[in-house]
């Protein structure tokens, strides 16, 4: 569960990025988050990670005051969420099998546990044959599928997704949001941030745009909006 009470978000060079932003996401939903460039996407979504803290407002998530959060709470809240970027930010001198362990390995999982949990998260993306690959042996699409192992690995109730497919050719970000969709269908929240309109119009979920740092529209029927045109 997210919920935003008039969030506001000035950075520090005066910049208004988000302005009195109320927002309520329940738990299980999936929604696309999309809005032009500097509309205040990234921001919303670092509010949500807990990066950047309000300048004023309040944010919850998954039960957490964010704004009350003391520091050494934060990784303990992380673990909650489940994050992936556009860049895929993997290690790369760690094999797939690896960089997913790794997830595990941080917070203390006891190895049999690791060795268990890997290749069930592996299996579910599709890439248990891929194991042994290093991230420079794989294509975009597939990083993403281990980004996103990774981020499930700890079974998060929520999954963010600052826009995934953006370095993925169209055909392979078409079985991102799937998987995402599937996720999905399991129980874990996702939110997405996009650019592309072919896939919101695809998914036909719940689509939130931005403008200018607020919520212009909030709809669950994209598709016979004129907008997806
Ligand atoms: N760290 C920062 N310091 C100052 N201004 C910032 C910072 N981060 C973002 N901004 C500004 O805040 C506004 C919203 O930025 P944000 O990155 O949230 O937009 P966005 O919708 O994600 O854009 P894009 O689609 O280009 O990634 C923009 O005007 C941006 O220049």
């Amino acid at each position: 569960m997210i919920s935003f009470s008039n969030v506001s978000k000035e950075y520090p060079n005066g910049t208004h990025a988000l302005k009195d932003v109320n927002l309520f996401i329940d738990k299980g939903e999936f929604v696309f988050v999309v809005g032009a460039s500097g509309a205040g996407k990234s921001t919303l979504v670092k509010l949500i990670t807990r990066e950047e803290k309000p300048t004023s407002g309040k944010v919850m998530v998954n039960g957490y005051d964010l704004g009350a959060l003391k520091r050494r709470q934060i990784p303990k809240f992380r673990r909650t969420v489940g994050m992936v970027f556009q860049d895929f930010r993997l290690i790369p001198n760690m094999n797939v099998y690896d960089n997913v362990a790794f997830a595990l390995r941080v917070t203390n999982v006891s190895f049999r546990d690791i060795r268990r949990r890997v290749p069930y998260i592996l299996g579910l993306v599709g890439l248990a044959s891929k194991a042994r690959s290093m991230p420079d042996q794989l294509s975009g699409g597939e990083q993403q599928r281990v980004a996103l192992a990774r981020a499930l690995v700890n079974n998060p109730s929520l999954i963010i997704a600052d826009e995934p497919t953006g370095n993925i050719d169209p055909e392979l970000s078409f079985e991102i949001v799937d998987l995402l969709n599937e996720i999905n269908r399991c129980g874990t929240t996702v939110i997405m941030v996009t650019h592309e309109h072919d896939l919101v119009a695809k998914f036909n979920r719940r689509v939130i745009t931005l403008d200018s740092g607020v919520i212009a529209s909030d709809r669950n029927d994209w598709r016979s909006s004129d907008e997806s045109e």
